[in-house]
């Protein structure tokens, strides 16, 4: 049996940091703008060192190709690909064996949520709302001659880049969350609402109508004002929707807080004051919330079935 080890050549080889979350607002003036992507980053070069002897002499961290990534947005994005490009440049003439890469992004499309009620019909100057995003969804149940309708949505993702804080919160010893009365407020939205069997029995509701309706309602009750947690916005949803629409006795929610953790830039000689942003999938606040008319029951079976509300 032989004791020499079988000779063995690096082959392709590529590293680095995979889907980057970064989400840059441009704040220049009250008209905010937002680019939103995920960006990977891995280089080609010489690294046979690292694989053979353990000599990481030029193995660039991929935290730090994470970080030149938040820095370099500080800069803002402009088009995914100059941003790639820009990248590219920079591995590759910064570091002598880095002969290359491969650099690849996705970008989120956001538009502005439009705001016709508060004298914005060109679109909100900071609130989004995700492009193509929410799925609607419909449930009828009939029991004998008692017909019950539930309309909803999934995944209506919508962001509020300033007028959003948290504080007030109570603090033991296991809290470390600062208080802020500056942060993005970020969500998808499910809701749920129940017409009432009148309504319905009397054929007086326009469901395409109304969902339309109900959608924009809930845009605009995010957009407005100011909010104080993500609790307080979805009763402001659920209040726009009870008050306009006398056919929805009930609406629920269930809403993941996306947060959106400002990125230290300091190490770098930046400065970020609320530009730019690492948004973390998880975990993620979940923040659920039944609201109805005070007028009917809390508990009506038709909503048996449906999972992902409280
Ligand atoms: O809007 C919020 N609601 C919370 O309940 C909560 N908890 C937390 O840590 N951050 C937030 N934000």
């Amino acid at each position: 049996m032989s004791t020499e080890n079988t000779k063995i050549v690096l082959g392709k080889n590529q590293y680095g940091k995979a889907e980057v979350r970064v989400v840059k607002i441009t704040r220049d003036t009250d008209r905010h703008e937002i680019e939103d992507l995920s960006v990977t980053s891995q280089l080609r070069g010489d690294f046979d060192a690292a694989h053979f002897d353990g000599d990481n002499g030029h193995v660039v961290p991929t935290d730090t190709q994470k970080n030149t990534v938040y820095g370099f947005a500080r800069e803002g994005v402009g088009s995914p690909e100059q941003f790639l490009l820009r990248l590219a440049n920079h591995f590759t003439s910064e570091f002598g064996w880095v002969t290359g890469g491969r650099w690849e992004a996705e970008q989120y499309a956001w538009e502005r949520i439009s705001a016709p009620g508060q004298g914005k019909a060109e679109g909100h100057d900071h609130s989004f709302v995700r492009k193509g995003q929410e799925v609607r969804n419909a449930v009828v149940v009939k029991d004998g001659d008692a017909v019950q309708v539930i309309s909803g949505l999934n995944d209506l993702t919508v962001l509020k880049s300033t007028q959003s804080g948290f504080v007030g919160y109570p603090k033991d010893r296991f809290t470390t969350l600062a208080e802020t009365t500056e942060r993005i407020l970020a969500t998808d939205v499910s809701a749920r609402w129940r017409y009432s069997p009148e309504a319905v029995a009397n054929g007086s509701v326009d469901f395409n109508k109304s969902y339309d309706d109900v959608k924009a309602l809930l845009l605009e009750g995010f957009t407005e004002g100011y909010s104080y947690a993500l609790q307080q916005t979805l009763f402001q949803m659920a209040q726009k929707v009870l008050d306009a629409h006398a056919e929805i006795e009930e609406i629920r929610f269930s809403t993941p807080n996306k947060h959106h953790f400002l990125v230290d830039l300091t190490p770098f000689g930046l400065d970020n004051p609320n530009e730019v942003f690492y948004a973390a999938d998880r975990p993620y606040g979940l923040i659920e919330a039944n609201f109805q008319r005070e007028s009917i029951s809390a508990d009506n079976d038709a909503w048996d079935g449906i999972t992902g509300f409280c």
